[in-house]
């Protein structure tokens, strides 16, 4: 257990390394084929409520990523809001202007919030990470927020990580609270993984 703590360590610094070198002009280039990319997937035509977030620094996909889901539909878009124990709250998205700065360099909503059970009503949840590997092991943070608020999403809703390409991995080490994610979208490709 203590390998697999420092083998995520590692690799988190290795993939957050690597990031923080990817320059402005690609950051824009892959968050536009990456926003491309989710907004053609059909779980998103078809969903009526989606958990998102919105993409900070170095993050894939684009600081308008709510917006851009959110945009020309009826579609809710529910955004997370960090607590002091790294779980996760929520809000609706209500327009770019009910977003502010928060601590650790995040933009969260302002909106009346839900409760960490508020995620209970996504039908597509699309979440942060560093890595997934072929299993859709995700690597996250590291703070376990996204391990709680997927346990708690409901059993049929559809889950897609974010990330550049070459952060789809042969293999991610996994823990046994580690869910497993449906979906990866790359700039250059959408993989499916098999439950
Ligand atoms: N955009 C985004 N929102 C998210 C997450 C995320 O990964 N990305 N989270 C996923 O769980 C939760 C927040 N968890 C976080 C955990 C650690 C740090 C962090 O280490 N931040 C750096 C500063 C980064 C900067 O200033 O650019 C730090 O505190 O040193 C940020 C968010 C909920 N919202
Ligand atoms: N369902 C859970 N309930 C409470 N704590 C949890 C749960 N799942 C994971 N944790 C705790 O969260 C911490 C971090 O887990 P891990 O290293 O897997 O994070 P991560 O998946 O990289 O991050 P994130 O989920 O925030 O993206 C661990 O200490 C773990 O015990």
């Amino acid at each position: 257990m203590k390998d697999i703590l420092n083998d995520k360590a590692t690799l988190r610094s290795q993939l957050m390394n690597s990031r923080s070198r990817v320059g402005s002009d690609r950051r824009v280039a892959a968050s536009r084929a990456l926003r491309d990319a989710l907004l053609a997937l059909p779980e998103i035509a078809a969903a009526g409520t989606v958990a998102a977030y919105v993409p900070v620094g170095s993050e894939p996909g684009g600081r308008d990523l709510a917006e851009d889901l959110a945009a020309g539909s009826t579609r809710r878009v529910l955004l997370p809001v960090l607590l002091a124990d790294d779980d996760l709250d929520w809000a609706l998205y209500e327009g770019p202007a009910s977003l502010v700065p928060a601590g650790r360099g995040l933009r969260e909503p302002i909106g009346p919030r839900l409760g960490p059970e508020g995620v209970r009503t996504a039908d597509v949840l699309v979440v942060p990470g560093l890595a997934v590997d072929r299993r859709g092991m995700r690597l996250g943070r590291g703070g376990g927020s996204y391990d709680r608020a997927l346990a708690r999403a409901p059993k049929a809703a559809v889950t897609v990580v974010l990330l550049y390409d070459g952060e789809v991995l042969d293999e991610v080490p996994a823990e046994p609270h580690d869910v497993p994610v449906d979906i990866a979208v790359t700039p250059a490709a959408v993989y499916r993984f098999t439950r």
